[in-house]
């Protein structure tokens, strides 16, 4: 599994595409616009020299991995030699089906087609395949090059070989993957995530916290806790009689909304989408590039601190 071919240039494609060349892969990295990937090889170029700075690599392991990675707007190029293709293009379902009957009318039956899905069930990815047992979800994190953990994401049709091929792919990339025993809509990651985000944006609403004094409490909280001991076994650590309790006395009082708040449905129809646009949550005059390098080197250290556990 040498070529690997990366579909969408944004967020997570540039972070997936520096992953697999920086573990040696050849990586060919698609959008549709030369704009899409000029700015794709600023981020992973920035990323890289992060990791040069902290001398977790080489100026020439750096240069190496900018050498493996080819940047084209041409979709047959980008996927005709692939042996394993992450489609990274938007949480659209009809863009992604559409993205796969072409990829299915070009590539060998051997190539393994995954998706970075945050949410789709592969059944919903597959309804259209021709072969749907070499589709797979491997759901990495933003940002894919640091973050540890992906979720692969598997169902009956996925064939074997694929699921172990797509394992060993993400050991060798120096991911930690989980893999799904059952598939349901936002995996493990998202659907914890998405829980926590609906009652965090109740208390936004509700006026008992603003969006910084959350992302405060839960850093110095659970983010602090969760790096080294996870939510379950922090609760055999606090004892579950105390656990019962607390799952008994809030549980009644969480928002049950099954509605995306209004306002956050507000602040995408204003363009007011995070670094991208320079205003979210929080106001940026740089589209987040110190964000970034600031996150990045946080968790450059953090990753650090782990490995050496
Ligand atoms: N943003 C995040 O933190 C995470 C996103 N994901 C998932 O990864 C996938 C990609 O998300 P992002 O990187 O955030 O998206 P993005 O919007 O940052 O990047 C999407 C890329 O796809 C290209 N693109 C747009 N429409 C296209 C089309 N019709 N055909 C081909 N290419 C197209 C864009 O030019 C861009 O390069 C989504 O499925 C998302 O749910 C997964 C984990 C985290
Ligand atoms: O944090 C992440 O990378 C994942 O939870 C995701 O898949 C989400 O899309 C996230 O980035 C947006 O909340």
């Amino acid at each position: 599994m040498k070529n690997i071919t990366i579909l969408g240039a944004g967020v997570m494609g540039h972070g997936a595409a520096q992953l697999f060349a920086q573990a040696g892969k050849n990586v060919h990295i698609r959008a549709r616009r030369e704009s899409s990937l000029e700015k794709a090889r600023e981020l992973i170029t920035d990323s890289l020299k992060i990791m040069v700075e902290k001398e977790i690599l080489t100026e020439n392991e750096m240069e190496q991995t900018l050498g493996r990675i080819t940047y084209t707007t041409d979709l047959h190029e980008a996927i005709q030699d692939a042996d394993f293709i992450l489609e990274s293009i938007p949480e659209d379902l009809e863009k992604k089906l559409d993205t796969y009957d072409i990829i299915e009318s070009v590539v060998s039956d051997k190539t393994i087609i995954s998706s970075n899905t945050s949410t789709f069930p592969i059944k919903e990815l597959t309804q259209r395949a021709k072969h749907p047992e070499r589709f797979i979800i491997t759901h990495f994190f933003n940002p894919p090059q640091l973050v540890p953990i992906v979720e692969i994401v598997k169902v009956d049709d996925t064939s074997e070989d694929v699921v172990n091929t797509t394992y060993d792919i993400m050991k060798e990339i120096g991911k930690s993957p989980v893999v799904l025993k059952k598939e349901i809509t936002g995996f493990i990651v998202n659907r914890v995530q998405v829980a926590m985000l609906r009652e965090a944006f109740n208390l936004m609403e509700k006026g008992v916290a603003t969006a910084e004094d959350i992302d405060v409490a839960m850093k110095g909280s659970l983010g602090f806790k969760w790096a080294f001991c996870g939510p379950m076994e922090s609760q055999d650590l606090a004892g579950l009689q105390t656990t019962q309790a607390m799952v008994g006395n809030i549980l009644q009082d969480l928002s049950n909304t099954r509605e995306v708040p209004s306002f956050l449905s507000e602040m995408v129809e204003n363009d007011q989408l995070g670094i991208r646009t320079n205003e979210g949550f929080y106001n940026y005059d740089d589209n987040g590039e110190n964000a970034i390098h600031t996150r990045d080197d946080n968790f450059l250290e953090l990753q650090k601190l782990s490995q050496e556990k």
